[in-house]
């Protein structure tokens, strides 16, 4: 190695495609599997969306936290069978560390606020915006990455929680442009079934197999279900009852069934009042067959869908009460939602409501000769300072720099020239009116 560094001064790019390269030298260049580059445009796309889920966290009050991608593999350990436990991007540390890059946020939350312990006052509201990952064999050819807002509020145990959290995804459509006739969210609460199942004396322990499997209704057929319900040692009747009870589409129904003493029914009464009182009852709907697929919600789980039908679930939330005490720690109860980058830009795509993502910039200063490069520096530097987004091209022909302008949106054009720079003064075209003046390099701004 000396050898050859002391031989070349300077590694050439040969000797590293060479050592990094395949067979005909050229690095691959496409990211691994089931993960995106994010070029400018793309990323624009991706900061404006991200800036939307920002600005409703700030609406909403929230604070913003955020977390290491790598977490312990045993946050995630769970024996429910939940998919996202059973794909998860596990792996060995060079110090025989079991650790994973996170399938969720939800953990994590939960690991900071015990961490924090009695040092935060309740309710915590807490959002962060973050990339989780999965392992899928490449069969299904998915991504194994995405990046997802995550609203989460510990200690209110009331629906308040819901309701705010409900709130928050309605002001979040409302600013993309998206309608109540585009999108609606199915609410019901995992006490449902747990009802159903005191009805039929199932065992508590079986009550989070049951809410994972059942979440898959609509992705398997009905019989599949059935089979894997009885798999779980439910009876033939339990099961038919579970079904039947899922069907329920009205909460009027729900009340006839389970009776009105039943807390599911009472929390989603009130939950629907408060909608009026927020203004975004006609956004949500009463459904049963809501569960959502994670092992630890405990009760109101919701789920936003795109009413064409077309699109898996756009985000989806509810209530884990008893999170913490899975830590080994005081449960606290909570409530939060995932909302994911993928879903929705396919939406935003399939309604027309894609932003302009083209480029803006304010300014590009260009010398038209070389001796004038250092007084261009100059200009650009005063108009930095002034807040004015500056690119300063060179050792381009005035033709590109026309061209270049347009295709950037630039505003205007700063021509450093002799014969004004000798007279203290710049040329100034204003791209949009195309007028085009001097002025005073001190006056510029
Ligand atoms: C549509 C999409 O990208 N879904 C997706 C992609 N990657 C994930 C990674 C972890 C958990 C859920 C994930 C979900």
């Amino acid at each position: 190695l000396f050898s050859s560094a002391a031989s070349s001064s300077t590694l050439t790019h040969g000797d590293i495609a060479s050592t990094h390269g395949d067979a005909d030298g050229v690095v691959e260049v496409n990211p691994p599997r089931g993960t995106r580059d994010f070029p400018p445009e793309d990323m624009r796309l991706r900061t404006w969306l991200f800036d939307q889920f920002r600005e409703v966290s700030r609406l909403m009050a929230f604070e913003e936290v955020d977390f290491p991608v790598l977490e312990s593999e045993a946050l995630f350990i769970r024996k429910a069978g939940e998919e996202i436990t059973q794909q998860l991007y596990n792996f060995e540390d060079k110090g025989g560390r079991r650790v994973v890059l996170r399938p969720e946020i939800t953990p994590s939350l939960a690991r900071l606020v015990i961490k924090q312990g009695k040092s935060v006052s309740l309710p915590l509201k807490w959002f962060t915006i973050g990339q989780c990952w999965r392992y899928e064999r490449m069969t299904r050819g998915r991504r194994r990455e995405h990046y997802q807002w995550n609203m989460d509020i510990f200690g209110v145990p009331k629906v308040r929680a819901e309701a705010e959290l409900l709130h928050a995804i309605v002001l979040l459509f409302q600013r993309l442009g998206i309608t109540s006739s585009d999108v609606g969210i199915r609410v019901s609460s995992r006490k449902v079934l747990q009802a159903v199942l005191n009805m039929y004396s199932i065992p508590d322990h079986l009550f989070t197999q049951v809410c994972v499997i059942v979440d898959k209704l609509g992705k398997m057929t009905r019989e599949e279900i059935e089979k894997e319900l009885v798999s779980t040692g439910l009876s033939s009747e339990a099961v038919q009852g579970i079904i039947d009870v899922l069907s329920i589409k009205s909460l009027s129904k729900l009340e006839e069934v389970l009776g009105s003493d039943v807390e599911a029914v009472a929390d989603l009464k009130k939950l629907f009042s408060f909608a009026e009182q927020y203004g975004y009852a006609d956004w949500i709907c009463f459904d049963a067959s809501v569960v959502r697929g994670l092992a630890y919600y405990t009760g109101i789980v919701f789920e936003a869908f795109d009413r064409e039908g077309k699109l898996r679930a756009i985000c989806g939330g509810g209530r884990y009460d008893r999170l913490l005490s899975t830590f080994g720690s005081e449960d606290i109860p909570a409530c939060g939602f995932g909302f994911g980058d993928a879903v929705i830009v396919e939406l935003l795509k399939e309604k027309g409501l894609l932003p302009d993502m083209s480029r803006q910039i304010d300014d590009i200063v260009f010398p038209l000769d070389e001796e004038l490069e250092g007084p261009a520096s100059s200009i650009a530097s005063s108009l930095r300072k002034k807040g004015r987004s500056v690119e300063l091209v060179e050792d381009k022909r005035l033709k590109w720099v026309f061209k270049h302008a347009e295709r950037i949106n630039a505003s205007r054009l700063i021509l450093v020239g002799n014969s004004e720079w000798e007279r203290g003064m710049v040329r100034v075209k204003v791209l949009s009116t195309r007028e085009e003046f001097e002025v005073k390099t001190s006056e510029l701004e």
